[in-house]
């Protein structure tokens, strides 16, 4: 709803009241609509102040209320009839005015800024446009390119920004309600000729063609495939091209095309999905809102290789004190400079001061006994991970939180090497690790609610998307992988290519292709994982066994590459070559097409042609299908755990809404039929055999994924 007032004698305050971002639902713009109405009828008021409650002006439309059949006022002639008052109104913006909320305010005659508010139009990233006027008043009011740029990328601008582009009039460290309300004073009975802005001519950059040309491409290039960016440029082209009136009717007819579309629904699923696993729960019924967190001034991380370092700079830049601890001389000596340097980038980038006093560096592990919170994230080896654990234990005070950023190894076995394993989590970081937003939080059978809370909580203040997941092989992230990657080799050895594979993943939305991440990543990160597993020991790669391991199909072309040495990118080669070792730009290599027809020719394959849909079909469904296994275990509480995991840390596209929500577009009966399709033709791939909770979904009519966690927890329950 929206509360009327007139204050300063002359002034009608209009309230927005909709906690907790004051959204514009339709409650709300019944309310805009009738106070404004009142606030324009009233002789003795004025000019108007419209600002928001609890120090936010508006964040945007009601996006719960896209799902539903919109009813209430719609926004187009609500602002309009601001925009046309014959008294001036003010917006008064505290906190955030986004998207229909600085569309609002863009049909006010004036903008009044708190010096830390936030404005923007983020519609892109819910695969929407600003389709309340933003696309036509916007480039009105800063131009085409600036206008084009806040619209096609969503970002949010600060106040001070907002002010040197002239989206706002004035910017206050004061109330701003008041600074407002002064404001309107001031103005009350001047012409507002000047001040509506649909009435403005849309500034003509002389090179018009040129501009639009050239951001559609890049557009294009960085969408991989999502629409809306598309549709936001054709929008803003109307307002440089077509009188106001004709482009408002251009904006109508693109988010015609883009309000309906999957690609919506699947941004605005990941809008709730980041927000809902803040809200994490632990098979034992400890839960988010039950558990106290315990603060952290003072944080630790061991072994400063690339994880370690990116770890210290993320914890050094919540303002935290950290001690970064290394016992290699060089080493240590080498990451002071680095974390140095990378705190100093960062620090430019943001417009701060480096937090380089906040951190201290040791080559003994002592120096960490007062630490509330340590790291572990030396090297991937367990009986070093245990060693760590056990001087840790004995070093640090009682109740500090240990910590183990593996990828994959058990963390209740480490939690076992100490004498407090309830205070032992796993916090799973993602390369590199103070620029990837997402963090495993990996709870053990005996770690704590409180445990697991101060993890979620620290994540949170290092600005990361925190997961709570429970302990497995792989956790969440790279369990789904392992499928993943096999049927991409089983692929290559039935006659695809890596190049085929990719493009097909690519042509999808990711990033990058299975087979140019392997090569980023390097191919020896695998390889030591599947020895780890006793799956790769070198006499094994050759001979008639070679594709039979521990009783399944297995395939050991990665093995074999990296018997010879490929690597990837480290290397120069790898499934593709480089220019040199570190190069970065993948070609094609004949080498590897012949390597490939020679071990299908020796193990007896013959090569068939493989089109994209089998490509994408067998990848993903195997990966969605482990993430099914992973729900019914437990491992993860909600689909949307598994989602908000694969978009911030794998690249699954976010247009996509991540594996599960992109299955259950597809149809989970048509997962079911092609998994059971595939699993027929492969019978000694075991990934392929339906998860039994795929089964029950579809025997229970495939409910939306919003209800999946109803039916897991009474799967649960009869466990
Ligand atoms: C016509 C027009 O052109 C079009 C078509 C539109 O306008 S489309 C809409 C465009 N607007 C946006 O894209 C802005 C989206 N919101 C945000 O970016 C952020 O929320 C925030 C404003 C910067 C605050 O961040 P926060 O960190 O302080 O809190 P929070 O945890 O994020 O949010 C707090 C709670 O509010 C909920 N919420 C936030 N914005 C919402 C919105 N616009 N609609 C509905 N709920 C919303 C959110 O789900 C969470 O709920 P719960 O999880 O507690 O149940």
């Amino acid at each position: 709803m929206a509360q009327y007032s007139c204050v300063s004698g002359s002034v009608g305050l209009i309230t927005l009241k909709n906690p907790p971002v004051n959204a514009l639902s339709a409650a709300v713009r019944h309310g805009i609509v009738d106070t404004v109405k009142r606030a324009l009828s009233e002789p003795k008021v004025k000019s108007v102040v419209i600002c928001g409650q609890n120090g936010i002006f508006c964040g945007g439309a009601d996006i719960r209320e896209f799902a539903s059949d919109m009813s209430g006022p719609p926004l187009v002639p609500m602002i309009h009839a601001i925009e046309a008052a014959n008294k001036p109104v003010v917006a008064a913006i505290e906190g955030s005015a986004l998207g229909g909320g600085l569309e609002l305010a863009l049909g006010c005659h004036y903008r009044i800024a708190h010096s830390k508010a936030k404005l923007g139009l983020p519609e892109v990233t819910l695969g929407l446009l600003p389709a309340a006027g933003g696309t036509q008043r916007l480039p009105r009011l800063i131009g085409v390119p600036a206008a084009l740029n806040l619209i096609t990328t969503g970002r949010h601008v600060t106040a001070a920004e907002a002010l040197q582009l002239g989206v706002v009039d004035q910017v206050t460290d004061q109330n701003t309600v008041d600074a407002a309300v002064k404001f309107a004073l001031s103005v009350a009975g001047q012409s507002l000729d000047a001040r509506r802005i649909s009435t403005y001519p849309c500034p003509r950059p002389s090179d018009l063609d040129a501009l639009f040309d050239g951001v559609m491409q890049k557009v294009r290039q960085s969408a991989r495939g999502a629409i809306a960016p598309v549709a936001c440029v054709q929008a803003v082209r109307a307002a440089a091209t077509l009188p106001y009136t004709q482009g408002m009717e251009r904006e109508k007819e693109l988010m015609a095309t883009l309000f309906t579309s999957g690609q919506a629904r699947a941004l605005q699923y990941c809008f709730f999905a980041q927000r809902a696993v803040g809200r994490w729960s632990m098979p034992s019924g400890a839960r988010w809102d039950t558990s106290k967190p315990r603060p952290v001034h003072k944080a630790a991380v061991i072994g400063l290789g690339t994880m370690g370092r990116g770890i210290a700079v993320a914890l050094a830049q919540t303002g935290l004190s950290v001690v970064a601890v290394e016992t290699q001389e060089k080493q240590l000596m080498e990451a002071k400079q680095a974390v140095s340097g990378m705190l100093e980038r960062g620090a430019k980038r943001r417009g701060v001061a480096p937090a380089l006093d906040g951190i201290s560096y040791s080559g003994n592990i002592q120096a960490v006994a007062d630490a509330d919170l340590v790291i572990e994230a030396v090297f991937e080896d367990m009986t070093l991970k245990e060693k760590i654990f056990q001087q840790l234990s004995a070093v640090c005070k009682p109740g500090t939180f240990l910590c183990t950023n593996t990828s994959a190894l058990d963390v209740d076995h480490l939690a076992s090497q100490t004498r407090n394993p309830e205070l032992v989590v796993g916090m799973h970081f993602f390369a590199p690790a103070h620029v990837m937003k997402l963090l495993e939080v990996v709870y053990g059978t005996r770690s704590s609610p409180q445990a697991v809370a101060t993890a979620m909580q620290l994540g949170k203040k290092m600005g990361k998307v925190s997961v709570a997941v429970g302990n497995c092989r792989g956790f969440v992230g790279n369990r789904m992988l392992k499928p993943y990657l096999e049927q991409a080799f089983f692929l290559l050895e039935e006659g695809a290519t890596p190049e085929l594979v990719d493009r097909a993943l690519e042509e999808f939305g990711f990033a990058m292709g299975v087979f140019r991440v392997s090569d980023l990543s390097g191919l020896d990160v695998g390889w030591k994982v599947r020895k780890g597993d006793g799956l790769a020991e070198p006499e094994m790669a050759t001979g008639q066994s070679a594709r039979i391991r521990q009783g399944r199909r297995y395939s050991p072309l990665g093995d074999l590459l990296c018997e010879q040495g490929r690597y990837g990118q480290k290397t120069g080669q790898g499934w593709y070559q480089y220019d040199k070792p570190g190069g970065r730009v993948a070609r094609s290599d004949p080498w590897l097409h012949s390597f490939l027809e020679e071990y299908r020719a020796r193990h007896g394959l013959v090569a068939r042609r493989i089109d994209q849909q089998e490509v994408l079909e067998r990848c993903l469904y195997v990966l969605i299908n482990e993430g099914f296994h992973i729900l019914e275990d437990g491992i993860a509480a909600g689909p949307e755990d598994i989602d908000v995991i694969y978009v911030f840390g794998y690249g699954w596209p976010r247009h996509r809404g991540g594996p599960m929500f992109y299955a259950s577009m597809v149809g989970l009966a048509k997962v079911l039929e092609r998994l059971e399709h595939y699993h027929q033709a492969h019978p000694d791939v075991p990934y392929m055999q339906p998860c039994n909770l795929l089964r029950r979904l579809v025997a229970s009519g495939s409910p939306p994924i919003q209800r999946w966690r109803e039916v897991i927890k009474k799967l649960h329950s009869q466990l």
